[in-house]
């Protein structure tokens, strides 16, 4: 299977309209970029120490991480993976609140509450930047999206995620096998954009072609061609593999399908069997959704709206959770962020 060659996107300035473009586009097609590490506003060690407590808190006792498990209630973005989730392990923080956590934290993260609190305000930082680049590239007021994320306005459904899944060497996971069973099963996620870090050498997202092929994503692609000093951050430190960053549910809904919420997944891939060494993967997620009581009015970009006369012409359906956001009735209300959300979440569960 051949990994597929997304882009890379220098997202240090946010408001260079080639670059809007570039994100747009991507966008547009595979639903699917990275980001530059060392365009963003993490450092290698603010990565670093993240995944440090994220082993740290996989690697203490059951009961502790018991009670704080991911299950089918505690936030918008718990996907119905329970199988997947009885060998793998997932941790969501809520967001966070003038540096604090708005839930209990377990013994081995409490005192970590500050870093994980700044790291949750650089994924918002870095997610402010594809938010502006994508108003640029669709040619609408450059926050238009930015204000409607802001959490001066109020909560949203965003999350940070903690993931675990062991390699095939683990015992809890010794009857799987390579490119057979899934980690994680087919799914899109439900929000705006999604930030996905990964560590190098623990590979296993795939994600679903246009062509209905499913494609490996590397974790650290080829960047020779962006001209990149492989290896060096900005502050000198050693840089952390590009973000991954994907389209969500609702941003699709939002722009009528121009944007795509492609569907992904996470395998235990052949490349793991060959590799000398082969690691348990360990990501972090941050889902990111605009203020809960955002009414997902049509955006107001002609190049939204001619994708959605195309549309029309050319297939006549509609695009997601109560169709798309320009198909909007006269005399009803657009749907507000957290609506959008119910309704997906209702389209997802079965109980
Ligand atoms: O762990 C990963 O690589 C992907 C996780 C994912 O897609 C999700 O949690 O929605
Ligand atoms: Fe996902």
């Amino acid at each position: 299977m051949a990994a597929i060659n997304l882009p890379i996107i220098d997202i240090s300035n946010p408001h260079d309209p080639s670059v809007g473009k570039a994100m747009l586009d991507a966008a547009a097609k595979y639903g699917f970029l990275y980001v530059a590490s060392q365009s963003t506003d993490f450092s290698a060690e603010d990565v670093e120490r993240a995944f440090g407590l994220s082993k740290e808190f996989f690697a203490s006792p059951v009961e502790e991480k018991a009670a704080c498990r991911i299950t089918p209630n505690d936030g918008p973005e718990c996907m119905s993976r329970h199988s997947i989730l009885s060998i793998n392990g997932g941790m969501n923080f809520g967001e966070f609140t003038g540096g604090k956590a708005q839930q209990p934290l377990p013994p081995s993260l409490s005192p970590h509450e500050a870093t994980l609190a700044n790291f949750s305000t650089l994924c918002r930082k870095t997610c402010d930047r594809i938010l502006t680049l994508l108003a640029l590239g669709l040619q609408v007021h450059p926050d238009f999206f930015t204000t409607r994320h802001d959490p001066i306005h109020g909560p949203s459904g965003s999350i940070l995620r903690f993931l675990y899944y062991p390699s095939l060497t683990s015992p809890a996971t010794a009857s799987y096998k390579h490119d057979e069973d899934v980690r994680a099963g087919a799914h899109s996620d439900y929000g705006s954009i999604t930030l996905l870090f990964q560590r190098p050498g623990q590979p296993g997202l795939e994600i679903l072609t246009p062509e209905g092929k499913w494609a490996g994503v590397p974790v650290e692609p080829n960047q020779s061609s962006q001209g990149q000093e492989q290896g060096q951050g900005k502050d000198g430190g050693f840089a952390f593999p590009p973000i991954l960053v994907n389209i969500g549910d609702l941003l699709s809904y939002w722009t009528d399908g121009l944007l795509k919420s492609t569907v992904h997944r996470v395998v235990f891939p052949l490349s793991e069997q060959r590799a000398e060494n082969p690691q348990d993967r360990y990501s972090i997620v941050y889902f990111c959704h605009p203020v809960n009581t955002t009414e997902l009015v049509p955006v107001p970009s002609k190049i939204v709206d001619a994708h959605r006369e195309e549309r029309k012409e050319s297939q006549g359906d509609k695009v997601g959770f109560g169709g798309g956001a320009g198909y909007l009735v006269p005399g009803k209300r657009a749907l507000t962020a957290s609506e959008h959300l119910q309704a997906r979440l209702a389209a997802t569960y079965t109980y």
